[in-house]
């Protein structure tokens, strides 16, 4: 462990709330996906229609494996008014009937990329790397304290402002994308603060040891690297040129007569 990685975590004193949240707000400037290379190209205009397909393939694994995280959280939750908060994540993302909800906006991303459903749906050319990244959110939040899942999820603070970039900066340098096909971020504007202002609030309230405050940053951190890795994947196989073989070659399960 590197001196700059110790000292983003260790406490060694109990912090007051305020001081904790700093110290949250500290790992987010420095460790958020906003930082990354790939996001900073894609918000540039600086990527292909191929490499922004591969994004978007990608990164709907995140999106349909989200709501699975969010009801293994549920049900580690005794308290049936926190349960009631924690639920709207889940008709956020799932809808309350077919169609609605963020992972079906997400395919009329794929869609309006030309992608083809079944192929995006069946998560089967996705690079190795998302897959690994992806699950172990899904099992952090499972076998981790109850108050380090609940802390993982607070990267969503940081969200609003990377999306306002990413959206603004694609729409302004892609013309194969449109604010329609871009509408799954409009929402998380203000689902994300509202999530993560809950996800606060507990993080503030139930983290008061030294070592729950650690835990806690640890897990911060963690996600954090679960979402750099998710992009440094993407990096390397459709930016660098090194894809792994079975992900996506780039050319096939698009919709007839897209152009590659
Ligand atoms: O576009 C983004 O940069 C971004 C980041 C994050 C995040 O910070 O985890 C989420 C999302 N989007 C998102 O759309 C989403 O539904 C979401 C759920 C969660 C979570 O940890 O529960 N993070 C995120």
């Amino acid at each position: 462990m590197s001196s700059s990685h110790q000292s983003l975590c260790e406490v060694a004193e109990p912090l007051d709330p305020e001081a904790l949240e700093a110290r949250l707000r500290d790992i987010g400037e420095q460790r958020y996906h906003h930082r990354h290379p790939f996001q900073l190209a894609l918000q540039n205009g600086e990527l292909n229609r191929t490499q922004v397909r591969a994004w978007a393939l990608n990164r709907y694994y995140y999106q349909a494996m989200i709501p699975i995280k969010d009801a293994t959280l549920m049900a580690r939750l005794d308290d049936p008014d926190w349960r009631r908060e924690w639920r709207t994540r889940l008709v956020d993302h799932d809808g309350e009937a077919p169609g609605e909800g963020g992972i079906e906006r997400w395919l009329k991303l794929t869609d309006g990329l030309g992608l083809a459903r079944d192929m995006v749906r069946s998560n089967r050319a996705i690079l190795p790397a998302t897959r690994f990244a992806v699950e172990a959110y899904v099992h952090f939040v499972r076998d981790r304290s109850l108050l380090e899942a609940i802390a993982s999820s607070l990267t969503e603070l940081f969200s609003p402002k990377v999306i306002g970039t990413r959206v603004s900066g694609m729409l302004a340098h892609y013309d194969f994308v449109s604010e329609e096909t871009l509408a799954y971020f409009r929402p998380r504007l203000d689902q994300a603060p509202r999530d993560a202002e809950m996800a606060l609030d507990y993080v503030r309230r139930h983290a008061l040891r030294a070592d729950q405050q650690q835990a806690v940053l640890a897990a911060l951190e963690f996600k954090c690297d679960v979402l750099w890795t998710l992009l440094d994947a993407l990096q390397h196989a459709y930016v660098e040129g090194h894809r792994p073989p079975g992900a996506w070659d780039g050319e096939s399960g698009l919709v007839s007569g897209v152009t590659p």
